[in-house]
């Protein structure tokens, strides 16, 4: 089994890559229909979207609780919110635009320096997820773990610092916020820093966890109607922090709503559920199946903080959540190790590590359909 993050992704299929800026037309490589993902028509026209969830405690009455019952509801309903007044400047958010709009529109030929290798997890390339799929996506991306410099050095073998700066800056504040939405997240299912030893150091203070900034890149494209910008998935994180451009295309499934699209609020970011909270709530607060759709006239850009729990720390169910009732629903998985899973089984990874659990002392659930547990 892997052991750290960079090395629990399989290879890739090999693949030519587009420049997409520069295609005129829709080629059939990138033409997605319903049999390449069934979700890809359903677009259900919605009014209602995720909940936009301030953080200043001082417009939440002063009351830390009224925080924590949005919070819980937002991930009961939808596994996703977006937040204001959550302490990451404007500035920031505007820097890591520009990097991110600066090192995307390098020529091909440089981008492809820091091209991710084909067993590896960081630098330039299409999304992982790409080779469970037979069409192309109608994206770019670019991964960073920890210090960028050896793939800004690729791209800007002298220029490399003011990248570097920002990367590590936004590394570092999303750190802090991520640890914050966690014991927020918890803290509404009734946990506290008591209950979960692995997260918390001698001193009290959140441990820190592992992480990957995603930066994604969405030119404009001649078909949206028939294009993928990134294929419905769920994130393999504990949550998700994305910033996007002023340009939507972010959208989250709902069971019953559909494809429910997230508006660019500027300033303010999406929290979304991963896989690994999902696991550590069992099952209480589902992981948010998301995708991106693409813009006919507009480029788009988002920023994706991937966070997940320190690197060797084997996340399971939390106890205070289990009982003879509630019995666990999944077994124990470390971050790579699940990454790994993910990279081979896709949207079947949470069901290959769930834990077969008797209903009711039935052994044989499919015999006893209609029985209710519990
Ligand atoms: C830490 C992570 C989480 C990864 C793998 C690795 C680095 C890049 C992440 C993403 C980002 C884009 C969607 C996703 C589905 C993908 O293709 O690459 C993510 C994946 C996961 O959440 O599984
Ligand atoms: O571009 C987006 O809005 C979605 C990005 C995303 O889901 C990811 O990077 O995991
Ligand atoms: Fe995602």
């Amino acid at each position: 089994m892997p052991s750290r993050i960079s090395d629990s992704c399989r290879p890739h299929h090999s693949q030519k890559h587009f420049d997409l800026n520069s295609i005129k037309e829709l080629p059939e490589s990138h033409a997605w229909t319903s049999s390449n993902d069934h979700y890809t028509q359903e677009n259900s026209c919605n009014f209602e979207s995720i909940p936009v969830i301030d953080l200043d405690n001082n417009n939440n009455n002063n009351n830390n609780n009224n925080i924590l019952d949005h919070i819980g509801h937002a991930c009961k309903k939808w596994g996703a919110f977006q937040i204001i007044n959550h302490s990451i400047s404007e500035k920031l958010l505007q820097d890591i635009e520009v990097a991110g709009k600066t090192l995307f529109s390098l020529p091909m030929q440089q981008k492809l320096k820091a091209a991710r290798s084909p067993d590896g997890v960081t630098g330039y390339g299409a999304a992982r997820i790409s080779s469970f799929f037979s069409k192309l996506m109608w994206s770019e991306g670019f991964t960073i773990v920890g210090s960028p410099i050896e793939h800004a050095r690729q791209l800007w073998p002298k220029d490399y610092n003011k990248f570097c700066e920002v990367i590590e800056e936004y590394e570092k504040e999303m750190e802090k916020l991520a640890g914050r939405l966690m014991w927020l997240i918890l803290g509404s299912l009734g946990i506290t820093k008591d209950d979960v030893k692995w997260a918390v150091g001698p001193k009290g203070e959140t441990k820190e966890g592992c992480a990957a900034l995603q930066l994604n890149s969405y030119p404009a494209c001649p078909d949206p109607g028939r294009a993928m910008g990134l294929a419905a998935h769920t994130d393999s994180t504990i949550l998700t922090i994305l910033h996007q451009n002023n340009t939507s295309g972010l959208q989250v499934y709902q069971e019953g709503n559909g494809w429910v699209t997230v508006p660019p609020i500027p300033g303010a970011l999406v929290v979304n559920i991963g896989d690994l909270l999902h696991i550590l709530s069992n099952g209480s607060y589902p992981s948010v199946l998301h995708r991106a759709v693409v813009n006919r006239t507009r480029y788009r850009l988002s920023v994706a903080y991937l966070y997940g729990p320190p690197s060797g720390v084997r996340v399971s169910p939390l106890s205070k959540l289990v009982d003879h009732r509630h019995p666990p629903l999944y077994r124990a998985v470390t971050w790579s190790e699940y990454l790994g899973t993910k990279a081979k089984y896709f949207d079947k990874a949470l069901s290959s590590v769930r834990l077969c659990v008797p209903l009711n002392g039935f052994t044989d659930a499919k015999d006893h359909k209609g029985v209710q547990v519990g």
